[in-house]
């Protein structure tokens, strides 16, 4: 027998952006119905953020102790105990679950359903047996593994976000196919618990960030052992022998390699999940990029709304959010919804971190007839030096007359250490502003004002000459 709700809202998907609008709408007591096929929490808790992170943080222990003779302490070598990395992982991924769980979003008042969701008509979705005609919808179905289609991949058993974090035995040599953030992050944990580790890159990894900051995450795995190709492309991969898989490569000189592993791990983008939703029958556009919206995040059909992964735009749980918490000034009080891409900050976690906020470089050069570009290395750094981590630099791009445009870091903790950044490009605040904050030392967040301090080098002649006028005054 079929269920029949009315409701206000009704979200699908449950994951950073779902969750974070059914938590927003039931916080001003409008009725919300959150439908979810899978995990609660989505990707990020269960396949994506979380996971990785717990991954890289285990990681890092094993360089601490490399790290560890330079600071005259004898640490011996890391004793890596897989099982207990994914012990650990698990352990992180319970103990942040509550917040995302069915339990905590029906106490906030929100209708939870386990069930695939698609839709009847333009007002009506089905989710099990369940029928909810709801006054607006939103979208938030995230994204899965883009697999590509390379000859052999699909008689392998392939690893891929959903199912790495699964693995309970060390990968004795894992070929990543992509060079993007999924690829590297996982490229240098695996490297640094004991994996050989291949990456093999259609382009050049990390290709959302400037090769002036990437090169020195590109070095540092390198030199840490990671293997990287660029510019090579797959022709097909094969079984070798009883557990390992070899990949044949063609590089850009028209050469061809064979490299051998025992895990492939595909780390080749996303693919936003439209699918099963019948999307038609809602009169909702959409394409294999993601669902079609308008600048206001609405769909062809003026009930439904879409935010997060399945757009196609930015992939990040922070941006899913700040979607959620933006559709709700339309979805609750009919004001416009205007997402700002511009501010938006993205890190790469490797080590060094790689982080960046506001306009790219190139971005800005074509938007501004004149910009400035400030650069300050994290070498110059007192408190980088006693740490001993004196890798990368901050980028600082402003207009002609110091406004903020855009900021690049790479550093140990780049992805603190763009916070004021994000804060500084929102309130479109100049260099004086950041010259003028004092910072606690020593901080490595003080190679930022180092920056900023140096759009005024040298010091104009006007300035030397007013000071040297007023001094005739005692
Ligand atoms: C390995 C990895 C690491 C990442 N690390 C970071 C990071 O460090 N920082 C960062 O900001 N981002 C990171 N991301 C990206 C981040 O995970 C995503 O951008 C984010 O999860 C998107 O949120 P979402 O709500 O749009 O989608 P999701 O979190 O994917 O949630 C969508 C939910 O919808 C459900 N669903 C799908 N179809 C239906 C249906 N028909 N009916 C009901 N439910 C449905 C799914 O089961 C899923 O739970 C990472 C991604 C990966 C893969
Ligand atoms: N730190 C973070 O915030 C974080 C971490 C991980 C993932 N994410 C998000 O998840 C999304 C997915 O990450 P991703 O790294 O999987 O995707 P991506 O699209 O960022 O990078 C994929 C890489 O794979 C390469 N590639 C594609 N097909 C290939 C092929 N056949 N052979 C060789 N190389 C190939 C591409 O050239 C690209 O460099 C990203 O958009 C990112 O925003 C964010």
């Amino acid at each position: 027998m079929t269920e029949e709700i009315k409701t206000d809202i009704c979200v699908i998907g449950a994951g950073s952006a779902g969750l974070t609008l059914a938590a927003a709408a039931s916080a001003f007591d409008v009725p919300t119905v959150l439908i979810e096929t899978g995990r609660m929490g989505g990707d990020c808790l269960n396949y994506g953020c979380v996971p990785s992170k717990a991954l890289i943080a285990a990681a890092r222990h094993v360089a601490h102790l490399r790290e560890a003779p330079a600071f005259g302490i004898k640490a011996g070598s890391a004793d890596v105990d897989f099982a207990a990395v994914h012990a650990h992982i698990r352990s992180v991924i319970a103990a942040i679950a509550p917040n995302d769980s069915q339990e905590r979003f029906t106490g906030l008042g929100v209708r939870v359903i386990r069930e695939r969701a698609s839709f009847l008509d333009r007002r009506a979705v089905i989710a099990g047996e369940t029928r909810i005609s709801a006054r607006r919808f939103v979208i938030a179905t995230g994204s899965s593994p883009q697999v590509p289609d390379i000859e052999g991949l699909d008689g392998l058993d392939y690893l891929t976000n959903e199912s790495l974090f699964d693995l309970t035995k060390l990968p004795t040599h894992l070929i990543v196919i992509g060079g993007g953030p999924v690829g590297m992050e996982m490229a240098q944990a695996f490297r640094r618990l004991g994996s050989e580790v291949s990456v093999l890159e259609r382009g050049h990894v990390l290709s959302h960030d400037d090769p002036e900051l990437s090169d020195h995450v590109r070095r540092r795995l390198v030199a840490e052992g990671v293997t990287i190709h660029e510019e090579t492309e797959i022709s097909r991969v094969a079984r070798r022998g009883r557990y390992g898989v070899r990949v044949h490569i063609r590089k850009a000189d028209g050469s061809e390699e064979a490299v051998d592993g025992t895990q492939i791990l595909i780390a080749t983008g996303r693919r936003p999940n439209v699918g099963r939703l019948d999307l038609d029958k809602a009169g909702v556009d959409f394409d294999e990029t993601g669902i079609k919206v308008g600048a206001d995040l609405r769909t062809r059909n003026r009930r439904v709304y879409a935010v997060g992964d399945v757009t196609g735009g930015p992939n990040f749980t922070h941006w899913a959010g700040y979607e959620a918490g933006l559709v709700l000034r339309p979805l609750l009080f009919r004001i416009g919804a205007r997402p700002k891409p511009d501010l938006l900050p993205w890190v790469t976690y490797t080590d060094p971190e790689l982080a960046h906020v506001g306009l790219t470089l190139q971005e800005a050069e074509r938007r501004h007839r004149h910009v400035r570009v400030l650069r300050w290395p994290v070498a110059e750094n007192d408190r980088a030096r006693a740490e001993r981590q004196t890798e990368g630099l901050i980028r600082l791009v402003t207009t002609r007359r110091g406004r903020l445009l855009g900021v690049d870091i790479v550093a140990r903790n780049a992805g603190e250490m763009i916070a004021p950044y994000a804060l500084a490009l929102s309130k479109r605040l100049n260099v004086r502003d950041m010259m003028g904050m004092i910072l606690p030392y020593p901080t490595v967040s003080e190679v930022g004002k180092r920056a900023a301090t140096s759009f005024y080098a040298p010091i104009p002649n006007k300035a030397k000459a007013l000071a040297r006028f007023l001094r005739r005054f005692g």
